[in-house]
């Protein structure tokens, strides 16, 4: 594989000899060489520095499901050992970030996500005035209690009802005068007229524990008295509710916090208009990391774009002592992440055309398996002393791993993360019942009709013409895991697992010790459970 700058990267030319190897792996000893068995040459190179091939890897480009990992021998006795703080240097606690897309990433995406120790960037496409209020609302929320929907003792069943998918804790709490006085859950609700009002029907005895009470404690307490959900409050002021995952969860995970000890949050900013004006006012807002963001990042009007939010982002840290980090992209090449780490960014965004909602690869050609984009975009990142997001094409905890393996500080997710309650729409019932959110690409024709809302009608009507993404689809929530928390819950022990099995209690030492094989289709089907037999 020749690099777009032409210079021959992969294999190395050194393949077979001039690459050190180092005297020791994970385990403190020297590795175990695999041993060339068949026609394939073994690549023997030891790079300390970079995920390792255990054959030579073919002259293609691979996606996430074209490779796998190689266990090896483990120091790290237990998968709680493992520390995912991301290596991107933003401060997040985990190595996930929320897509800036509007079909996903808003105020309850956010504050969820920054709880767990993620991060959610609140889409280009959202007017500057209406971020303000979102950012504002989510540092004002709870680091660790979830936040509570409120309705007051005369409002009606029916608006309780529509408010429970919400939020995942199910409930909804009853507040008079400042003072939680009960709780409506579903159950409730079940054959009560829509009409009646909640005094009616609301639990009026529910479990009220303080700040300081320990998570194992709130855990006990909801088990002992058969309860889902406990009201924290300090005196009578509620300060958010608590099930028993979520105690759990406060005990697994940190929060991702700004220096105020408030949750993290990110905008992202596009390369037309005002881009230094957005940038200012997004910075005043309070975000934590500001993302420039188009589906071309290797062009001249992306590096002015960023020069401009750079220049901003300068000044305000003159301003108030804080140097907020700027991330930019896409692109695919180690050529692209060198101009944008020159232009001022501090994280790439790595990905074109590996997304759920993505018709590019289809209707250009353009684009790179998301693995060897990874690879390639991480090692010119880790050189320049940058970090990469690997931005797309994530269905399955596999592929999270692999990704950070190869080299991402953090892995984006976009459409995966649509199918759960905390995503920007209304939740969905299809014919049969089953509970779905809509979501579509920011480069359909549905968001570029939004994005160039005050442009002319002509003009609109040829910003259309280039649609690259799905205007609908129908994300379905998974019945076991509805909420963002589940399926972050469900990534992290993957990925914990993932790294225990290559001897990694952090995520440096995942990208060194991983050992990575090129596999067949029927290798990757091999793989897959069969839930029903065959
Ligand atoms: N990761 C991916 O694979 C992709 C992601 N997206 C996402 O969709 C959103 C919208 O992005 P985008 O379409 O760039 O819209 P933007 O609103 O960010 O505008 C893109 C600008 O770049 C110009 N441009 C030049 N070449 C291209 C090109 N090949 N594709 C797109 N624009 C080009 C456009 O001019 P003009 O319109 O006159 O050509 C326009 O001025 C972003 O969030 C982006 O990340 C979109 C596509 C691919
Ligand atoms: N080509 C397009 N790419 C898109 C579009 N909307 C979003 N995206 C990209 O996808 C990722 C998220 O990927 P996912 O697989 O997790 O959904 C996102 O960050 C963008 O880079 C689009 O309309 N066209």
């Amino acid at each position: 594989m020749a690099t777009r700058s032409g210079t021959a990267r992969w294999p190395p030319s050194t393949a077979c000899g001039s690459i050190a190897r180092p005297s020791t792996g994970p385990t403190g000893r020297s590795p175990d060489w695999p041993t060339a068995s068949t026609a394939r040459t073994v690549w023997r190179a030891w790079n300390n520095s970079r995920v390792k091939f255990i054959a030579t890897p073919p002259a293609y480009d691979l996606t996430y499901s074209d490779v796998f990992m190689v266990p090896r021998r483990s120091a790290v006795a237990s998968r709680l050992d493992v520390d995912l703080t991301s290596t991107d240097g933003i401060g997040t606690t985990i190595p996930l970030v929320v897509a800036n897309m509007t079909a996903v990433s808003g105020r309850r995406m956010a504050e969820t996500v920054a709880r767990r120790g993620g991060v959610a960037i609140i889409p280009q496409d959202i007017p500057t005035d209406v971020v303000a209020g979102t950012v504002a609302k989510i540092k004002n929320s709870h680091p660790v209690f979830d936040t509570p929907i409120s309705v007051t003792p005369h409002s009606t069943v029916g608006e309780s009802i529509s408010l429970l998918s919400k939020r995942a804790h199910g409930a909804v709490v009853v507040v008079d005068d400042g003072k939680p006085v009960g709780l409506v859950d579903e159950s409730d609700t079940i054959g009560v007229d829509r009409f009646a009002q909640v005094h009616e029907v609301m639990g009026d005895d529910p479990l009220i524990v303080s700040p300081s009470t320990a998570p194992q404690q709130i855990f006990d307490l909801l088990a002992e008295k058969h309860l889902s959900v406990a009201l924290v409050c300090d005196d009578d002021r509620l300060l958010g509710v608590m099930t028993r995952k979520h105690a759990l969860r406060s005990t697994l995970y940190r929060p991702a916090i700004d220096p105020s000890g408030r949750l993290m949050v990110g905008a992202a900013v596009g390369i037309n208009g005002d881009v230094a004006g957005r940038a200012e006012a997004l910075l005043a807002d309070g975000v934590d990391v500001l993302v420039v963001d188009t589906a071309h990042g290797h062009q001249d009007k992306m590096i002015s774009a960023l020069k401009a939010v750079r220049e901003a982002r300068d000044r305000a840290a003159e301003a108030t002592g804080r140097r907020v980090p700027l991330a930019a992209g896409n692109v695919v090449s180690a050529d692209g992440v060198r101009e944008l780490i020159e232009a001022g960014a501090d994280v790439i965004k790595v990905g074109v055309g590996p997304g759920a909602m993505c018709t590019t690869r289809m209707m250009t050609g353009v684009g790179r398996p998301q693995f060897s984009a990874v690879l390639e975009c991480a090692e010119a990142a880790r050189e320049a002393g940058a970090s990469i997001w690997a931005d797309g094409g994530v269905r399955y905890p596999r592929d999270v791993a692999l990704a950070l393996a190869a080299g991402a500080g953090s892995v984006m997710i976009g459409s995966w993360f649509a199918g759960t309650y905390e995503s920007t729409g209304n939740l969905m019932t299809d014919a049969e019942g089953r509970a779905y959110k809509e979501s579509f690409g920011m480069a359909s024709a549905r968001a570029v009709k939004m994005r160039t809302r005050t442009s002319s009608g002509f003009d609109r009507a040829r910003a259309g013409l280039f649609e690259e993404g799905i205007s609908s689809s129908r994300m379905y929530l998974d019945p076991d895991r509805p909420s963002v928390e589940d399926l972050i819950d469900q990534i992290i022990s993957g990925v914990r697992s993932s790294c225990t099995y290559a001897g990694a209690t952090n995520l440096d030492e995942f990208y060194r010790f991983a050992q990575v094989g090129v596999q067949s289709n029927s290798g990757y089907e091999e793989g897959r459970p069969l839930p029903a037999g065959w």
